[in-house]
């Protein structure tokens, strides 16, 4: 009688399991429309000149501490949208920031994707309680709507006033914006954007327009306490506002940042703006072919990098990933030893050989820690920083976007900072040639990735 009973739920487990499959494997399966027409983009195709000016914020602590000062100086609006938020020191003093900033009238627009972020419920239920701060979440879990899980809000975007942009690679926590590095701290990188003249047209802009049809999309849902339970809101926001004011009282650097964003940025000589489509299912590839129309126009330097590199067929067939012999490419990527993304890395294994073939050099870090830096880098000149990692999630699945900076003196900074990763690095290849491999540092994490490596081929769009 009991084995019978037991029967029932395994079916059910069984059969939901292969609802999960026919709707992953239809996803996978299912076709992307050919025609992107950059054209009709007006963040790209831009007929306007803007007159921003942009700081490379390679340093995490810096990048932190500009975060904290552009919420600090608020005036109208915050608008943030984020993959991921870890609750740590760094970001507790965001928030009481943003707590403060919200006090003083300012209006907070706060959205995080559903299904990565680790906000507890007493912080969701004391900012959604707050008069002028709303909290969205992206694509909330649906368990009988298997083709939405794989709609993520994969930005990384802080906007104030329509005056400055904090974009990149970092999602918000300590392992991206902390002084001390822990053990899985994350080499990383942003872009701060600066409109000195608010009368000037700028790509922030754009860059707002895109956050806020994001945030009225019908993903993005809004998180509504009960009003029963408004008296419990109280306590956490006193908590975050005392914690902030603390820090400001011991004078510690975090909270206490001095930035003259005039003399901090410099001028460059056009920004554009470029996001993927907000839809569910594949999307059309609008940041890959972005990034293919540079890569064609590239008279002789394509340098690329990527924490996670899985060049799909689906994403050839669209273009050409690599351009002609003529221009030197490099891919800079993690290693076996310095991945902490195991199904991303074995998606890498994968297509390694072919990388191998096509770039003149493949190099992968052997630091201490990660590299999740997502830029580019073309003829000196042309700069790419956003969300972007080189892979078919952020080419057909997630929401995605980048910056385009045209500037030498800005891609000198770039230039400089590929330079600091290259030289913890290690060439894996040169013009079609291996070299001799970098140790492993453990056996047992290469033969798991080897076979992760094979298991993984059928959802490599998916990594
Ligand atoms: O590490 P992130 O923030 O680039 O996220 C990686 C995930 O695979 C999302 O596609």
């Amino acid at each position: 009688m009991r084995a019978k009973l037991l029967k029932i739920p395994l079916a059910i487990l069984f059969l939901y399991f292969i609802f999960i499959l026919i709707a992953t494997t239809l996803l996978i399966k299912s076709p992307v429309k050919n025609e992107v027409n950059l054209n009709q983009i007006p963040s790209y195709a831009i007929k306007e000149q803007h007159f921003d000016q942009a700081q490379l914020l390679e340093d995490g602590f810096t990048s932190g501490q500009a975060r904290l000062k552009i919420i600090e100086e608020a005036k109208k609006t915050i608008h943030i949208a984020y993959y991921k938020f870890y609750e740590e020191e760094t970001t507790d003093l965001m928030i009481g920031a943003m707590f403060k900033a919200a006090d003083r009238g300012v209006n907070v627009r706060f959205m995080l994707d559903a299904m990565t972020n680790y906000l507890n419920r007493d912080l969701k239920r004391a900012l959604a309680a707050h008069p002028n701060i709303e909290l969205k979440v992206y694509e909330p879990f649906q368990p009988l709507r298997p083709g939405t899980w794989q709609n993520r809000l994969h930005d990384k975007l802080l906007i104030v006033d329509e005056q400055f942009v904090i974009t990149g690679g970092r999602n918000l926590g300590d392992k991206y914006l902390a002084e001390s590095k822990m053990d899985n701290f994350v080499l990383d990188r942003d872009v701060l954007l600066y409109r000195p003249n608010i009368e000037d047209s700028s790509v922030i802009q754009h860059i707002d327009q895109y956050f806020l049809t994001l945030w009225d999309s019908p993903f993005s849902k809004q998180y509504k306490p009960k009003l029963s339970e408004n008296d419990k809101t109280k306590e956490p926001k006193r908590e975050y506002m005392t914690y902030y004011d603390e820090m400001n009282t011991f004078q510690t650097v975090f909270s206490n940042p001095e930035f003259d964003w005039d003399k901090y940025t410099i001028k460059v000589d056009q920004t554009r703006f470029l996001a993927n489509p907000i839809e569910r299912g594949k999307k059309e590839p609008i940041i890959f072919t972005g990034l293919n129309e540079l890569f064609k126009q590239a008279q002789s330097s394509i340098q690329i990098q990527t924490p996670y590199v899985i060049p799909t067929k689906e994403m050839k067939s669209h273009t050409a990933i690599l351009p002609n012999s003529e221009v030197e490419t490099d891919i800079i990527t993690n290693s076996l030893n310095s991945t902490p993304n195991m199904l991303a890395f074995s998606g890498y294994l994968n297509k390694k050989g072919e990388l191998i073939k096509e770039a003149n050099r493949v190099y992968e870090y052997e630091g201490a820690f990660s590299v999740h830096g997502k830029s580019i880098l073309i003829d000196d000149y042309t700069s790419v920083i956003g969300s972007f990692n080189f892979d078919s999630r952020s080419t057909f699945i997630n929401t995605e976007s980048i910056v385009i900076i045209e500037g030498k003196e800005f891609a000198e900074m770039l230039q400089l900072a590929f330079d600091d990763i290259i030289k913890e690095s290690h060439l894996v290849s040169e013009n079609g040639i291996m070299k001799q491999p970098a140790p492993t540092k453990s056996a047992g994490k290469e033969l798991f990735l080897n076979i992760l490596s094979k298991l993984t081929v059928p959802i490599q769009s998916l990594l």
